[in-house]
């Protein structure tokens, strides 16, 4: 690896422009908040969060839904403290804050579980139970080919050599339930290695995880009041620190400074820059990076990938389905409006009529670009198979967010595919001209794609650059200039 570059104690020129702030945060989701108190707590509080939206939060995002009489905040984004703690050892810190906040929550049981296909009520479980074992054994081997140094494969891959080939309608439906549904891509488009460390690093507390449960959050505050209530302990009251309703267009960065844009013309100028956008939203140029972001950061934004989890809403007059938590619907079409879950249950909303269908990756891009009335009338006629005999009565509510199409995300969460490397990862989250600092979900290297994953990149990144100001200089993450082949190719 290269020597890192040493920021030398910002330099005022008596002819540069003054500084709005030491650091411009860019983006007020989990990671942007994170760091914010990171700085906060090692006293520099001379920090702009920046951020697009009329309210802090990102992708924890509530609304509410149903009928007047019977609303409900629901979680668009996301909705689980994923691994909690096992007694002894290390706690998610989206766990620790969710006890702090006093967040109301239930820990999903998602063997809890009916299950249909085509025909209507059919009880294929054994085969969910067997999906279950497949993914034990492909995580297993996984964490077998990193000791012995093997190169990554696709899940598929792995899959297949570890011996699980699903051929039909329910056991497809079982792998996609245990696999897509927690990815948000297909085990062809992520890597064998890494979805099986990320699996372990949250789920397996023998594996220096947290542990496997499942916090649901059914705060009426919305599961988002979390990051705004501890935002608002270390924000000063004067508002000064917190820009919202402010897009930015531009971020413009050289060793001396940051110049960010907004849309309505604004120029905040500051000696760091910590960018908290989504993978998705550095992937599609949403945002002008001026100069061009360097070729080595470029390649680690577009080599990683962005997956779509959608949940989609629906209020009815009244319960008319399964009293499990969980159903899992077996299309012929893989993943076609598999994953159910009835907040009409007595553990979650009783009497609310609500529940609620997930569908991920290119399936929620599908459903994205049709207008709202076709996917209701087929996801109608999709609870119509599983209820042959009942007449499905119109909802009261139907409700997805469009994740994909939303500049401001571009997509739910990231993935890691098999063509993806640990110097990508490195380089995604190194620093850019020794100002610009990079932090999200998708720099972390064991929990990209999770809560905490964003807290513990926000956190990290905040201290750096906290150490750097405090101690007039700063020593940039450090990146690689050519991820390459540990064999070049040959044609032979
Ligand atoms: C549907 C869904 C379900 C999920 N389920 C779970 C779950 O159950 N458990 C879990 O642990 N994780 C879950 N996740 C993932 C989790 O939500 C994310 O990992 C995390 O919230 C990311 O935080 P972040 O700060 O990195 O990014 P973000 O939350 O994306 O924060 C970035 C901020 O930047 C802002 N922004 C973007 N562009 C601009 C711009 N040009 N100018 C100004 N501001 C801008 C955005 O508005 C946003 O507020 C889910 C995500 C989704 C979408």
């Amino acid at each position: 690896l290269p020597t890192p570059e040493t920021k030398q104690a910002p330099f005022s020129s008596p002819y540069a422009p003054p500084k709005d702030a030491s650091v411009l945060i860019l983006g007020g989701g989990v990671a942007g908040i994170a760091a914010a108190q990171a700085l906060a707590e090692r006293g520099v509080s001379d920090f702009i969060i920046v951020e697009a939206r009329h309210e802090l939060g990102g992708r924890m995002m509530s609304r509410a839904f149903g009928a007047p009489e019977k609303q409900y905040a629901i979680e668009v984004g996301a909705n689980w403290v994923q691994g909690t703690q096992a007694k002894g050892g290390p706690e998610n810190p989206i766990w620790k804050l969710a006890k702090k906040h006093h967040l109301d929550t239930r820990i999903s049981s998602f063997s809890n579980m009916t299950t249909f296909d085509e025909t209507g009520k059919v009880d294929f479980t054994r085969d969910v139970k067997t999906a279950a074992r497949s993914y034990a054994r492909l995580t297993g081997a996984a964490g077998r080919r990193v000791s012995r140094a093997l190169v990554d494969a696709t899940a598929r891959g792995g899959y297949s050599l570890t011996g699980s080939q699903p051929s039909n309608a329910h056991e497809m439906a079982s792998e996609y339930f245990q696999f897509d549904w927690e990815f948000a891509q297909t085990p062809e488009e992520t890597s064998w290695i890494a979805s099986s460390w990320a699996n372990n690093y949250t789920f397996r507390s023998d594996a220096g995880g947290f542990s496997d449960e499942n916090a649901m959050s059914v705060d009426q505050r919305g599961f988002k009041t979390l990051i705004q209530d501890e935002a608002k302990m270390f924000l000063r009251k004067d508002h000064k620190q917190l820009r919202l309703n402010a897009t930015v267009t531009e971020v413009k960065y050289s060793t001396e400074d940051v110049v960010v844009t907004l849309a309505d013309g604004t120029a905040l100028r500051a000696d760091y820059a910590i960018c908290t956008f989504s993978l998705g939203v550095l992937q599609h140029h949403d945002v002008k990076f001026t100069p061009k972001l360097p070729g080595w950061k470029r390649e680690a934004i577009h080599s990683m990938s962005m997956g779509v989890f959608t949940k989609i809403f629906l209020q009815f007059p009244e319960k008319f389905w399964f009293d499990t938590e969980m159903a899992l619907y077996a299309d012929r079409e893989r993943g076609r409006y598999a994953v159910w879950q009835s907040l009409d249950h007595e553990r979650y909303f009783p009497e609310s009529g609500l529940i609620f269908v997930t569908v991920t990756g290119a399936f929620s891009k599908r459903i994205e670009a049709l207008p709202d009335a076709e996917v209701k009338t087929e996801v109608i006629s999709i609870l119509q198979k599983m209820y042959p005999n009942t007449t499905i009565p119109e909802p009261l509510g139907f409700y997805f967010q469009r994740w994909h199409a939303d500049p401001l995300f571009r997509g739910s969460y990231s993935n890691w595919p098999a063509s993806f490397l640990t110097e990508h990862s490195v380089n995604l989250r190194a620093t850019v001209a020794e100002s610009l600092w990079f932090a999200g979900e998708a720099t972390s290297m064991r929990h990209f794609g999770f809560l905490h994953g964003a807290y513990l990149e926000g956190r990290d990144i905040g201290s750096t650059v906290a150490a750097c100001i405090n101690g007039g200089g700063c020593v940039e993450l450090e990146h690689v200039d050519r991820v390459k082949n540990a064999r070049p190719y040959e044609l032979l």
